[in-house]
């Protein structure tokens, strides 16, 4: 429900009012003030036009006195018929005479005859005297004024003979003419000849005898003879004059004419309109609604020395009528100013209304402003958005390597941006226009560029499709490209459009990436990836074409000890010095790869020019076994080679593992051989392989044992420490010797897991050993640590965490090394044998002699015992040469305050050659081949020695 609201006067509705009302009231007081002005003006013009004919009648009637005086002063004496003549002609005319009168002055004396002449010819005639209505026969005075002549008679009779001099008017009227000579009227007066009550005046003018001076009163009143006089009837004079006028019609007026002062209701002559009643008596009603102007107008005029005053009052006329002017401005007003209030009023509530329509709308519009200004800044941020991401887009196109690219619906080229063209050294014309296979005309002839055009038949998306473009330069580039189909807004194809990049770079790192997986990188020579692929490439066209094919394994012979001698640098130099002889060596469409290490493969084909012989296989010997200067001397390093010969079967790893075996074959016979594969050489190789895989679990089968050879001292001949010698008891192999294994679990890597058992092993050992020595020194636990173990990142927390875990202390443990864990890295192996120094352990160096570089790190290294390498003491009694190695070596090492143990001591001679060459100690069958712990046990507690071994030996 909506709630009305409450309209008020406005301000404005009510000022407008509020003035139109003072306006209208002004203009009813000014209209009102005009009208009374007019009334008043209206009034005096009528109430003058009245006065002024008052007036014009009453000169009249005192010309005509003085007409009939004239006659009386031309005609003297004048007879009765002349005065009837002259007269009858003015009566008729001014009906308000009463009589014309000639007054006859007649002394007392002449009375009787005048009388008596009158009676003639009016018998009875005799002087009268008025008084009060009373006719009389005038008494005795000095003279009389008889009215002489009267005309008419009629009507007048009862005044002829009157004398006219006895009323006190008359009287007065005389003696004033005769002191100014001026004709006199007198005041209202009764006439004697009226019956009725209506009062009259007589105008009088002299006659004086002719010729007889009248300059003054007295000359006058000698003169006098007698006056002519004219009767008026006062009211009638009035009434006449204003009827014959047309005067008295006039409702609006009350005229009263008085003659005589002062102006009273006794002097009143005449009287029309009814005055208005006293205020108050009336009706208030009626009183208001007749409107009185009280205006009264008087005039007074003196005739013939009679005053005569005529008031004329304005009656009160109905209000409307005399203000109809002002009351129809005020109700015009009052409802004009209503009007315009209302008019005021419904403009202010429209103008508010409109205000409140402009203001809602303002606020409307202002909102929708700010949505539209939200809108623009919004569309303005999304163009500028737009306008970043296309300058983007171009900056990054012009950056990039990318462009873009458009095709028709028949797939020609209609734009391509510059970078193309640039990049490609293309020019324009060999695209544009044109479709991708007529530029690349190989695509109709490939499998992706067919792939590529039906992907474009069927309306596909494709991506990374990548091609390659000789530019006009000549140089051939790689591209990338990726498309998508567009469709107009009725889903009209038209064609695509794509990016584009040149990927030559990339494709080139490919190619070097992909090189340097399928290839060596020491070498250069493919790997064993690409060897594989060469070798199933080679067994297809063996496949093929019948032709034989063999397969060389080649294995440098004693490239360990030129690696561990000279260091990793110069066995570099040798491998890519052997596999430059190698590709040499064989033709240029055979293959020659590198393994691993020092073992190359040689994949050599038949061709119809060069059958397959085994001169082939002599010439690449040769080829190795040329000099190679290393670090400015000259060695001499030899191959061994096993040849596998392909004969329609097996596979290309068969073939490499029957090389391997053929090999391995070689190796046994000696250095610088070559074997070709025969099956009975399976077997050998089959047993490596089942010695590894039962190897692998021997640890977990509790396979493997240690035996412990004693260490000698030589100057006291007594047991100083052990060496732990590993065993394994093979359930079908029996026992079986560190020399076949060991190496197999080096390559392996199951030295590791094998070599911490052995530690943990032998330190229990010593400790259980060293709390039975019964206060016997204590011995020297021995334990062989391999290359592999030495490269182990935990090795130092291995050792140390066996040492407590066991309780045996650090000097009781002697690590033996071989010189190859120096070779690869000094700096690392020096760091590292101090870190085990630390512990407090003995470090020894195996197999001493057999490494080139064996006296240069002596220095260097923490080292404490150097252990003389089996093969040197084997003939130190008939080789002179290990003989001095070995005096040289023990002089070396005492000189760098270490320890020397021979190993190997089989006999007597070699036991003395070393005593006296003063050796420190000896290991070996002469005392004791490595034993059980037992009999170890057994050893030491029969205090065995060095005299009774010999003469256990002698036994
Ligand atoms: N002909 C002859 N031989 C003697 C004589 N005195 C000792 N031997 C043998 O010489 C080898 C000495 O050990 P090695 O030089 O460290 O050479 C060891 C060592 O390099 C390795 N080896 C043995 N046990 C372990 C082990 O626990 N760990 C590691 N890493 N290698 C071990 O296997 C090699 C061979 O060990 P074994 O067969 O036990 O061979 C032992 C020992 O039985 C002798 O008078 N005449």
């Amino acid at each position: 429900m909506t709630r009305r609201r409450k309209s008020t006067l406005t301000v404005a509705a009510a000022c407008t009012l509020a003035v139109g009302l003072l306006i209208s009231c002004v203009l009813f007081a000014a209209v009102g003030a005009l009208e009374y002005g007019k009334m008043q003006l209206d009034f005096e013009q009528r109430a003058n036009l009245r006065t002024s004919a008052i007036q014009r009648g009453l000169n009249e009637a005192v010309q005509v006195l003085k007409v009939t005086n004239q006659l009386f002063v031309a005609a003297a004496p004048v007879s009765r018929q002349q005065f009837h003549d002259f007269t009858a002609p003015l009566l008729q005319q001014y009906p308000f005479i009463q009589a014309f009168n000639y007054h006859r002055i007649v002394t007392l004396a002449e009375r009787p005859a005048y009388e008596a002449d009158m009676r003639r010819e009016f018998p009875g005639f005799t002087i009268t005297e008025h008084d009060n209505g009373v006719l009389r026969p005038a008494g005795e005075r000095p003279s009389y004024d008889v009215v002489h002549l009267l005309e008419p008679m009629d009507a007048n009779r009862r005044a002829f003979g009157l004398d006219s001099g006895y009323t006190p008017q008359m009287q007065r009227a005389i003696d004033e003419i005769l002191t100014t000579g001026e004709p006199r009227s007198t005041g209202l007066l009764k006439l004697a000849q009226s019956k009725g009550n209506e009062p009259g005046l007589v105008m009088v003018t002299p006659v004086y005898r002719a010729g007889a001076p009248v300059g003054s009163a007295v000359e006058r009143k000698a003169a006098w003879q007698g006056d002519t006089a004219t009767v008026i009837r006062a009211t009638s004079l009035v009434s006449k004059i204003l009827q014959s006028a047309g005067l008295l019609a006039d409702s609006g007026l009350a005229l009263r004419v008085y003659i005589g002062a002062p102006a009273q209701a006794g002097n009143l002559v005449f009287s029309h309109g009814e005055l208005p009643d006293a205020p108050g008596a009336a009706n208030p009603l009626a009183r208001w609604l007749a409107f009185h102007q009280h205006a009264l107008y008087r005039q007074t005029y003196t005739v013939l020395g009679q005053p005569w005053e005529m008031r004329v009052t304005a009656l009160p006329q109905p209000f409307i009528d005399t203000h109809l002017g002002s009351l129809c401005t005020l109700l015009g007003g009052v409802l004009f100013s209503v009007l315009m209030a209302a008019l005021v009023q419904s403009l202010v509530l429209r103008s508010r209304r409109v205000q409140m329509l402009v203001d809602a709308r303002t606020t409307e519009l202002r909102l929708s402003n700010e949505r539209l200004a939200a809108d623009v800044a919004m569309r303005k941020h999304t163009e500028r958005a737009l306008l970043d991401s296309e300058q983007r887009f171009r900056r990054l196109l012009a950056l990039s390597s990318d462009w873009y690219w458009e095709q028709d619906a028949f797939f020609r080229f209609t734009s391509i941006t510059d970078g193309f063209f640039e990049k490609g050294h293309i020019s324009p014309g060999r695209f544009i226009g044109r479709t991708r296979w007529d530029s690349t005309p190989e695509m109709l002839s490939t499998r992706w560029g067919r792939d590529h055009i039906a992907r474009l038949e069927a309306r596909l998306p494709f991506s990374n499709l990548e091609y390659a473009i000789t530019g006009d330069d000549g140089v051939l580039r790689w591209y990338n490209t990726s498309g998508e189909p567009v469709y107009d807004a009725r889903g009209e194809f038209k064609g695509y459009r794509g990016t584009g990049s040149e990927i030559t770079e990339r494709k080139l790192s490919e190619q070097r990436i992909q090189h340097i997986a399928h290839h060596d990188v020491l070498t250069g020579l493919p790997n064993r990836a690409l060897l594989q692929d060469r070798l199933g490439q080679a067994i297809a066209y063996a496949n093929r074409s019948g032709h034989p094919m063999w397969v060389l394994l080649i294995d440098l012979d004693r490239f360990k000890f030129v690696n561990d001698s000279l260091g990793h640098k110069a066995g570099d130099q040798l491998l890519k010095t052997v596999a430059e002889r190698l590709q040499t060596a064989v033709r240029s469409s055979d293959t020659v790869a590198r393994l691993s290490g020092d073992e190359f493969v040689a994949i050599l084909g038949e061709s119809n020019d060069a059958a397959l012989s085994p001169d082939i296989v002599q010439r690449v010997m040769q080829a190795v076994a040329q000099p190679v200067l290393l670090e400015g001397k000259e060695f001499f390093v030899t191959c061994s080679i096993g040849v596998a010969s392909y004969d329609g079967n097996g596979n290309a790893q068969h073939l490499i593992e029957h090389a391997d075996i053929a090999m391995y074959a070689a190796k046994k016979m000696g250095r610088n051989m070559f074997q070709f594969y025969e099956p009975a050489m399976n077997e050998e190789a089959q047993e490596r392989l089942r010695i590894e895989n039962a190897l692998r679990k021997a640890l977990e089968r509790g396979e493997f044992a240690l035996h412990y050879q004693p260490q000698v001292d030589l100057e006291s001949g007594r047991i100083i420490g052990a060496e732990a010698l590993l065993r394994w008891q093979h359930p079908e192999l029996g026992l079986v010797s560190p020399a076949r294994f060991i190496g197999l679990a080096e390559e392996t890597g199951l030295i590791v897991p094998i070599g911490a058992w052995v530690l943990r092993t032998a330190c229990a050992q010593a400790r259980e050993w060293l709390e039975h020595s019964h206060g016997h020194a204590p011995m020297r636990m021995a334990v062989n640590l391999s290359a592999r173990q030495f490269s182990q990142p935990d090795l130092v927390q291995t050792i140390a965490a066996v040492l407590a875990e066991t309780g045996l202390p650090p000097a009781c443990l002697e690590l033996e090394l071989t010189e190859s864990v120096f070779m690869n890295d000094v700096a690392q192996a020096v760091s590292l044998l101090r870190q085990l120094k630390a512990l407090g352990v003995t470090l020894s160096i195996d197999d001493f002699g057999t490494g080139y570089s064996s006296l240069a790190y002596l220095r260097d290294f923490p080292i404490d015992v150097l252990k003389i390498d089996r093969s040197f003491v084997n003939d130190i009694v008939t080789d002179p040469d290990d003989a001095a190695i070995v005096v040289s070596v023990i002089a070396l090492a005492h000189n760098l305050k270490l320890r020397v143990v021979a190993e190997g001591v089989e006999n007597r001679e070699q036991l003395d050659f070393l005593q006296q060459h003063g050796c420190d100690a000896i290991q070996g069958y002469y005392f004791s081949r490595p034993v059980a712990p037992e009999q170890f046990e057994h050893m030491a507690r029969q205090g065995r020695h060095l005299d009774s071994a010999s003469s256990t030996m002698a036994a």
